[in-house]
């Protein structure tokens, strides 16, 4: 286990502003969304951490470029996920964090973890939710035919993909899509819709109803296209 710190981190920055963890095990390029969302004056969220059980994640090389600590708690480190999640646990502790955000975080969390971040921790899948939950979600809808695909930001609960949703982004399946051109599309939308989904957390505009999501006081999800 590895962890950086920055001078940025002296600084205390903003007390009104919600103190915000994201979890990579990859390129990053939603977490990069929510970094250029949290540069803005207005924001009231500022990330803190970075941590990914990756060391090689991307992710990390772009938290360090934004001056923003790093941390690398690598699961097969761990006999089991307890173990492993008391060691992200105690990162995230350190921090003093108040929401997580899961960016292309691939480990399925315990229902422990999920519990300790109920409402307060926010993942991105890569379909229109409940549709395609798990992995290759774009293939899946390619294989079904699919006209529509997109898009969510939900908060975590212990069942895989589960949870109140936030906000969602539709786009068109075109006839000479593959998986690649089909993910990028959807990507362009993530990189909204996740900025957007954190904003509102932080902003204390989202509450919960049993697991229907209320934005604004309004039922969830947002649903935004291409053109919004
Ligand atoms: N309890 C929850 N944990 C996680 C959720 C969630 O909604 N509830 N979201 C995922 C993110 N995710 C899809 O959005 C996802 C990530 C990883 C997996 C998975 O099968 N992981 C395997 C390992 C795969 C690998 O290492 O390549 C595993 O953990 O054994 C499914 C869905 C994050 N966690
Ligand atoms: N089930 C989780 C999952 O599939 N998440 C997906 O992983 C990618 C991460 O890309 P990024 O590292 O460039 O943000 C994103 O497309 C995200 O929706």
């Amino acid at each position: 286990m590895t962890a950086t710190g920055t001078t940025s981190e002296a600084s205390g920055g903003n007390t009104g502003q919600k103190r915000v963890a994201v979890l990579v095990s990859g390129g990053g390029s939603n977490l990069q969304a929510l970094i250029d969302e949290c540069a803005k004056p207005d924001s009231p969220a500022r990330i803190v951490l970075v941590l990914s059980n990756n060391a090689d994640a991307y992710g990390l090389q772009r938290a360090a470029k934004a001056g923003i600590a790093t941390a690398v708690v690598n699961h097969r480190d761990f006999q089991d996920r307890p173990s492993f999640e008391q060691a992200i646990m105690a990162e995230l502790d350190a921090r003093n964090v108040d929401i997580v955000c899961l960016a292309g975080f691939m480990r399925v969390l315990t229902p422990g973890f999920v519990g300790n971040w109920h409402d307060r921790m926010l993942n991105i899948h890569p379909s229109l939710l409940p549709a395609y939950k798990g992995l290759h979600t774009h293939e899946r809808a390619l294989e079904d035919g699919m006209t529509e695909h997109g898009c969510s930001v939900h908060l975590v609960r212990p069942a895989l993909d589960d949870g109140p949703l936030l906000i969602q982004a539709k786009v068109p399946v075109l006839p000479d899509d593959d998986a690649d051109s089909l993910a990028a599309r959807v990507l362009v939308q993530e990189h909204r819709i996740y900025p957007a989904a954190l904003r509102l957390l932080a902003a204390g505009a989202i509450t919960v109803d049993g697991e229907l999501a209320l934005v604004d006081g309004r039922p969830g999800p947002m649903i935004w296209t291409e053109t919004d």
